[in-house]
């Protein structure tokens, strides 16, 4: 168990890490999220002591970092691939950790093998790719076979095999009753592997929710419907008083609508239906939404703007936090919501 209570950082002015307070419990996979800059790696940072808080606590199974004895044997990390001995071989590098944390020589055969760089463990860690990096750095989060695991980024240069490898990994490592806390910024990636999500937004704490109740909290349902007889299903659902949202693509949708009693109204007036389905919106979606306020680096991603004679097309920082749009400001689909067919 990860116990963070209060935490807080800053560097100079800044505020990096901003009262965190929340758990991360065994057996199960807990998500970090944040925007770029949100202060990810630097909790992860104060909870393996290489930065000192500047208030507040974080406590691994009740002890501080430096309280630990051998703490490759409580919690193992991937935080920066790169941070190690280039010069030293995969094995020597592993052997170095094991012997400065009382783990048996016999651990770093296993852990390699693990991994799957067993051919390559007498090779210089300085030529290994990216992702051969990812994964000596993996075999040392493994080597004291911790009750805790934290991954920062873990996917990162990973290719598909190797994105699959850790998932599985990770899966298999909660299954077993440890604690996994990990970070990343692929979407699709942390939908599929996260049990629990911590979200975090310039530091604060934005959530600490499962993650279906993450997506139900954050997102917009609604239920598509396609119809040869649109018109008359518009009339019908705008008789019944239901807001229609009208697509581009010809299909019509209805916000927080039950597909059974859509269906059966269309049934009711012998109406052909040629899609009626139920829609969530992606783990990327609600993440954007919740997170919109907080985001520090803004990119332009209007097609029109033009760029003046010398200026860089590079992300702007925002002047202040609260310049993006708010969800409560622009309510999710507000664009959608002008093309509503009201009073049709
Ligand atoms: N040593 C430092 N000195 C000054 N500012 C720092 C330092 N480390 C981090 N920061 C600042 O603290 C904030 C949080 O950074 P951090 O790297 O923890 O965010 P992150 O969520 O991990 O970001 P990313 O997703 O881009 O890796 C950023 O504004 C960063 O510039």
């Amino acid at each position: 168990m990860i116990e963070l209570d209060g935490l807080t950082k800053r560097f100079g002015t800044k505020t990096a890490v901003d009262h965190l307070t929340f758990s991360v419990r065994p057996g199960i996979i807990t998500g970090f999220l944040g925007p770029n800059g949100a202060g990810k790696t630097t909790t992860m940072r104060m909870v393996l002591g290489l930065d000192n808080p500047t208030s507040g606590s974080v406590l691994i199974d009740g002890k501080r970092y430096d309280q630990l004895k051998d703490p490759l044997t409580y919690i193992g990390a991937l935080l920066d691939a790169k941070a190690m001995h280039g010069g030293r071989s995969a094995y020597n590098h592993l052997l170095c950790l094991a012997q400065s944390n009382g783990i048996p020589k016999a651990r770093v055969t296993e852990v390699l093998d693990t991994v799957g760089l067993t051919a390559v463990a007498r090779k210089k860690a300085k030529g290994f790719s990216l992702g051969m990096g990812q994964r000596l750095g993996i075999a040392g989060a493994l080597l004291g076979d911790p009750r805790i695991l934290m991954f920062d980024e873990p996917v990162n240069g990973l290719d598909p095999e190797g994105i699959h490898w850790i998932r599985n990994l990770m899966k298999s490592l909660a299954a077993a009753g440890r604690t996994v806390f990990v970070s990343s910024h692929l979407m699709s990636e942390m939908a599929l592997t996260a049990d629990h999500l911590v979200v975090i937004g310039q530091g604060r704490l934005l959530a600490d929710t499962s993650m279906a109740d993450f997506i139900r909290n954050n997102s917009r349902s609604y239920v598509r419907l396609r119809s040869p007889q649109r018109e008359r299903l518009l009339d019908v659902l705008h008789e019944a008083g239901i807001t229609v949202v009208e697509t581009g693509s010809g299909a019509l949708e209805v916000d927080g609508g039950s597909a059974e009693q859509l269906g059966e109204l269309a049934a009711s007036h012998h109406l052909t239906l040629h899609e009626l389905s139920p829609q969530q919106a992606s783990l990327e979606e609600a993440f954007m939404r919740l997170t919109a306020e907080s985001v520090e680096y803004h990119a332009h991603s209007d097609p029109h703007r033009t760029l003046e004679p010398g200026q860089a097309a590079e992300p702007h920082r925002a002047a202040e936090p609260h310049q993006a749009a708010a969800p409560e400001s622009q309510p999710w689909g507000s664009s959608w919501q002008q093309k509503n067919r009201k009073g049709a």
